[in-house]
């Protein structure tokens, strides 16, 4: 079932919640709204279950206008991050509740319905739990019951609000993944909301960046991250040092550091430079091309990757910059906590003064740590 969402906007008591937005979701798509907390996210999804009204704008399931159908008629599975199952229900019971209240005309019979609690229950792999009490299954296994319970009207838009909100990191991953396939198995249309980037960007077909009731950036994952479109989707996805710059004499300068515009079209303004911790190098020379002096505060290991956190000298705004470097990097260069080094970006992405939106990518190119020996 593919959406469509037009000038969609919404007021509560004069606060502006959602301004006038567009979105069109494709047949079969997942799409992850992501954005900090207030944004809009919940109260987006909401309007699209029919659980809120909107002020403003329309809402299509394909062809036919839903703006004014009721949550019951709308074919909608939802799921909630705190699972919402009835406690004195068995798990059997619970996931049948959705085709026990329909109406007698669209009820199956009793045969029917237990064959289709017996295939979701196959389906999200809990059939031993079938007479089990929500207070006796784990955060995991009751969110998995809750997906059940929302597809058993066989619904062709599935909405989850934080779905995996509760549940501790390595349980959030799996069922991240399972939600995942069986999402591409069964082919429904899928929104979901997080704050969490990584789930967002693992999940989604394409992410919905929110900001204050806005539509900040809508994207692939991979687009998002190569391409931020702002200044707040570049803060938001994380991991990013950003440096306010003045140009003057062929050179970015921040208090007592500077960078040199690798290119002749490089921008030659004022402005501020975002760049993402895997793109800056450490080392131990200062070379004619960048100067960013900084002394290493800590080194932490973070699975595959190492984190170190730097503390700029004689620039900057005080706040400590992160670089990441590899385990074999790490060893190359040696570095121990509180010496003094150099950073220097691969690569940035230049914001113009007073421009918060597309910013140009700049590539400083590569140099070999032996000719960065030089004074200057
Ligand atoms: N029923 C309501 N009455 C008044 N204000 C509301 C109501 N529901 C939401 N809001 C406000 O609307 C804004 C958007 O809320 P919403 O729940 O959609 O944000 P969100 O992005 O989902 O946030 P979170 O990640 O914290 O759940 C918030 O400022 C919230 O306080």
């Amino acid at each position: 079932m593919s959406i469509r969402i037009e000038n969609i906007a919404k007021v509560f008591g004069g606060f502006q919640a959602l301004s006038p937005l567009n979105l069109e979701v494709e047949k079969g798509e997942m799409i992850g709204l992501l954005g900090p907390s207030g944004s809009g996210k919940t109260t987006l999804l909401r309007i699209i279950a029919g659980l809120e009204g909107a002020d403003a704008g329309r809402i299509y399931f394909h062809d036919r206008d839903v703006t004014h159908v009721h949550a019951r008629d709308r074919r909608v599975g939802f799921v909630f991050q705190n699972y919402a199952l009835f406690r004195h229900m068995t798990v059997a019971e619970n996931v049948a509740f959705g085709l026990d209240v329909l109406d007698k005309k669209q009820r199956p019979n009793r045969q029917e319905i237990k064959a289709r609690v017996a295939q979701l229950l196959e389906t999200v792999q809990l059939s031993h739990l079938a007479k089990r009490y929500p207070q006796q299954l784990s955060g995991g296994q009751k969110q998995r019951i809750a997906l059940a319970r929302a597809l058993a009207t066989k619904p062709e838009v599935l909405l989850l609000d934080e779905p995996f909100g509760a549940l501790d990191a390595k349980v959030r991953k799996e069922l991240r993944r399972w939600l995942r396939s069986l999402h591409d198995e069964l082919g429904f249309t899928s929104i979901f909301v997080t704050h969490d980037q990584d789930e967002a960007l693992e999940l989604s077909d394409r992410v919905v960046v929110m900001s204050n009731g806005k539509i900040e950036q809508v994207d692939d994952p991979v687009q998002l991250y190569a391409k931020p479109a702002s200044q707040f989707v570049f803060d938001f996805l994380g991991n990013v040092n950003v440096l306010d710059v003045n140009y003057s004499a062929g050179k970015w300068t921040n208090g007592e550091a500077f960078l040199t515009p690798p290119h002749e079209d490089s921008p030659t303004q004022n402005g501020k430079l975002f760049i993402r911790s895997h793109e800056l190098s450490l080392s131990a020379l200062k070379n004619n091309t960048a100067s960013l002096p900084v002394d290493i505060i800590s080194i932490n290991p973070v699975g595959s990757d190492v984190r170190v956190d730097v503390q700029p000298v004689g620039w900057g705004d005080g706040k400590i910059w992160e670089c990441k470097l590899s385990h074999s990097e790490l060893r190359h260069l040696a570095l121990e906590r509180g010496a003094r080094v150099y950073a220097a970006p691969r690569v940035a992405y230049f914001f113009a003064e007073g421009n918060s939106a597309d910013p140009v990518v700049i590539h400083w190119p590569f140099i070999k740590e032996q000719a960065l020996d030089f004074t200057i």
